[in-house]
């Protein structure tokens, strides 16, 4: 099998949109594993990220190895910290919060990481991960205790996709928050995605099969969607047409 991020790279070269479900640990309920895995596997979901902001130690472990059991679509792990780390999951998101100027989080907790990650077999994917102001306070900036970028400030939110790229991010994230009052503005993935080589996630706030559309037509390679799976299962039958 290709590696994950080979082929994330090749979708977006042949213009393939992906589209990953975020799966919380934190919130998840293992007994509705087998029903909801069920219906990502009959969806157009590309993806399963497994990871929050504020998740109880071992949790992580438990759910990636239910979820294993119950799919063949790639399993990334995206940790809010080290304790989310599990060698049964494909990938990896090596997550650098370049939003912020928290040293915990921007190389404090990836040197914490090498020794878990020497003990596993996944493969990791260096993530610059940007945080845009969204209209409420989200977990990210709670927990990270940073504050997001301006939505309106496109300059700044693009100067810092290309120093990751710069820096050898192999993935630029943009991040409006779970649950977030507004999306990231399609104005922002555009200009980013202008800018940029290296392929681009947008996550946070996307409730609609319209919203989605427009995050690929601005140049997202890959939505992520959390909260409108996990509040609406209909959802899933909304993206069939
Ligand atoms: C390097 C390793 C292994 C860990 C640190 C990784 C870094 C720098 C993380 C950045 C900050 C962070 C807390 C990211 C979490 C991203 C995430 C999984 C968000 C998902 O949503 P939640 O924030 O849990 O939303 P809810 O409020 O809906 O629970
Ligand atoms: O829960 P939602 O708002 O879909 O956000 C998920 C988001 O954190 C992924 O980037
Ligand atoms: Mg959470």
């Amino acid at each position: 099998m290709m590696n994950i991020y080979n082929h994330i790279l090749q979708a977006k070269n042949d213009g393939n949109k992906l589209l990953a479900v975020l799966i919380d640990p934190d919130k998840f309920q293992l007994k509705n594993a087998l029903q909801f895995i069920d219906k990502v596997n009959n969806s157009v979901i590309t993806h399963i990220f497994i990871g929050g902001s504020e998740v109880g130690q071992n949790v992580t472990q438990a759910l990636v190895e239910v979820i294993k059991m119950l799919t063949d679509l790639p399993i990334v792990l995206f940790p809010g910290d080290v304790t989310q780390i599990s060698k049964d999951a494909d990938a990896i998101l090596f997550l650098s919060l370049l939003s912020g100027r928290n040293p915990d989080y921007l190389i404090d907790k990836q040197v914490q990481a090498v020794p878990l990650l020497e003990k596993t077999k996944l493969e990791v994917i260096s993530t610059g991960y940007i945080l845009i102001e969204s209209g409420k306070t989200t977990a990210v900036q709670r927990v990270t205790n940073t504050l997001p970028l301006n939505r309106t400030d496109v300059d700044a939110i693009t100067n810092t996709a290309k120093a990751g790229e710069l820096l050898g991010k192999k993935l630029i994230y943009l991040e409006a928050g779970s649950g977030a009052t507004y999306e990231v503005p399609a104005e922002v993935i555009e200009s980013v995605k202008n800018k940029i080589d290296i392929p681009l996630i947008v996550g946070g706030g996307i409730r609609t099969k319209k919203q989605i559309e427009n995050a690929f037509i601005a140049g997202a390679d890959m939505v992520v969607i959390g909260t409108a799976f996990e509040e609406d299962q209909q959802f899933f039958e909304q993206l069939k047409h």
